[in-house]
């Protein structure tokens, strides 16, 4: 089941256009909130830190149901509330509210300060004194978002102490899946309250992978065509990959052997990129300065993934309208192809989708898939330790086998990014690229 995201506009939208009234959202919020903490760690001795606005008054309606559940709470606040929901979130907490400041530390802290409506870093005193207050406690949850994070961009406007529960409402935000501020929510919990997330916006989530049809033979099953370059070893990663991840024949065209692959990949010296039983054709992988190759692929009406050095030498995005291609860069190659589009990653993903009519897979700590048609997939965070060489070089693999299974494009790259993540999560933090490979 996939996490809806939205905006801190669209959310507000969803808000306003929900069939309950805003204080029973934030009722609802509230409510939620003291519900995960409890779930979370029975209830220490808590202390909700409230901010001015509507983020605050999930605080005190959170105060209020903890209370209730015999949970020592105390509430510290930044400042009065300014908002008419905070202010009546704060008159119906009937016990005592601190000045933020004097603050004794507890062993739970709660940080309602600010959510989708900040619009600046905090105070530098106010920063200090959260840090000092999350440093002492033994457990600190955020409401919505830890403060100091911008909603849209996953930027830190201000030191943001990191979180080890976030509880969230309705949808997640992007910054719930953007870096920095991915790396600062611990665990994340989605509640749920009466709005419609009407969104083409996700978090990734376990793909339904294509059976295998009764009958089937192996090109019904996918013929991956994978196109060597000057570097073998990086094709032979992707086309063991696109082998184990139930592409039904996996074929390289090369001018020179290739050692060490699966004998169930099938090498070949000329690329018969006319076959029209070709059901992913993948270049890029270990291509080197072979643009002749790229320029080969693009003759091929195929589903493609272009890949690594391919990327940088496609020349205008526009050139790959109606190719019918899934484009995996990282951050280097997006800025070589793309340039460097205003905006947030999630922005200048879906820019990038729209010019070149690509699914765009841009990947890094924090990897989105775009769509032309606008549809977002975040993937939830991945181990660190994907971070080391052909990686990629799998993943491009595992998608062009996803396609070639008759996969749509989009879902195909989807589907992809979430299971490299999972593989290498069971690869384990010593893993190299090619352990991957037993774990797809
Ligand atoms: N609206 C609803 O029905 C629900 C909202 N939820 C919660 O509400 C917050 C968003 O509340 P909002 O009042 O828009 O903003 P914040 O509480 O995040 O910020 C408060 C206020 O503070 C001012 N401000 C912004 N940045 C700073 C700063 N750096 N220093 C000082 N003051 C700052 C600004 O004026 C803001 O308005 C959302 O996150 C949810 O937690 C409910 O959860 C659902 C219903
Ligand atoms: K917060």
């Amino acid at each position: 089941m996939t996490r809806p995201i939205l905006t801190a506009a669209r959310m507000r939208e969803a808000e306003l256009a929900a069939p309950v009234g805003l204080a029973e959202l934030m009722e609802q919020a509230g409510q939620s909130l003291a519900e995960a903490i409890f779930r979370h760690s029975a209830g220490p001795e808590t202390l909700i830190l409230c901010g001015p606005g509507n983020n605050g008054g999930d605080g005190y309606v959170a105060a209020r149901h903890l209370s209730a559940r015999g949970v020592k709470v105390r509430v510290a606040a930044l400042a009065e509330p300014t908002t008419d929901l905070a202010k009546v979130a704060r008159q119906r907490w009937d016990g005592p509210v601190e000045a933020f400041d004097g603050a004794a530390p507890a062993p739970l802290l709660v940080d309602c300060l600010f959510g989708t409506g900040l619009s600046r870093g905090l105070e530098p005193a106010v920063a200090e004194r959260l840090s000092v207050l999350a440093g002492s406690a033994r457990t600190v949850v955020a409401c919505d978002l830890p403060s100091g994070v911008e909603a849209d961009s996953g930027a830190l406007l201000s030191p943001v102490p990191t979180a080890d529960l976030t509880v969230t409402f309705g949808a997640l935000k992007p910054a719930h899946r953007l870096m920095p501020a991915m790396a600062r929510m611990g665990r994340l919990v989605l509640a749920h309250i009466a709005i419609e997330p009407d969104t083409r916006w996700f978090e990734l989530a376990e793909p339904d992978l294509p059976p295998v049809a009764e009958g089937a033979h192996k090109y019904s099953r996918g013929l991956v065509h994978a196109l060597a370059g000057s570097m073998p070893g990086a094709i032979a990663l992707s086309a063991t990959a696109a082998a184990r991840s139930g592409a039904g024949y996996v074929r390289i065209s090369t001018s020179a052997p290739i050692p060490g692959l699966p004998l169930s990949v099938v090498q070949v010296g000329d690329a018969q990129l006319g076959d029209p039983r070709i059901g992913c054709l993948l270049v890029g992988p270990g291509l080197g300065k072979l643009p002749q190759l790229l320029t080969l692929a693009l003759t091929s009406r195929a589903p493609k993934v272009i890949d690594a050095d391919a990327i940088g030498l496609v020349g205008e995005p526009d050139r790959l309208r109606g190719q019918d291609a899934i484009l995996t860069p990282h951050g280097g190659e997006f800025a070589q192809l793309f340039g460097d589009h205003p905006g947030s990653k999630a922005e200048q993903a879906l820019a990038a989708a729209a010019v070149s009519g690509s699914v765009v897979v841009y990947k890094g700590p924090d990897t989105l898939v775009a769509s032309p048609d606008g549809r977002l997939g975040f993937a939830p965070p991945a181990p660190a330790w994907l971070a080391t060489a052909g990686t990629g070089d799998v993943l491009a693999g595992i998608i062009a086998a996803l396609r070639a299974r008759g996969m749509p494009a989009f879902d195909a790259a989807c589907a992809g990014v979430w299971l490299h993540g999972r593989a290498a999560e069971r690869a384990g933090p010593a893993m190299i690229a090619d352990d991957l490979l037993e774990h797809l």
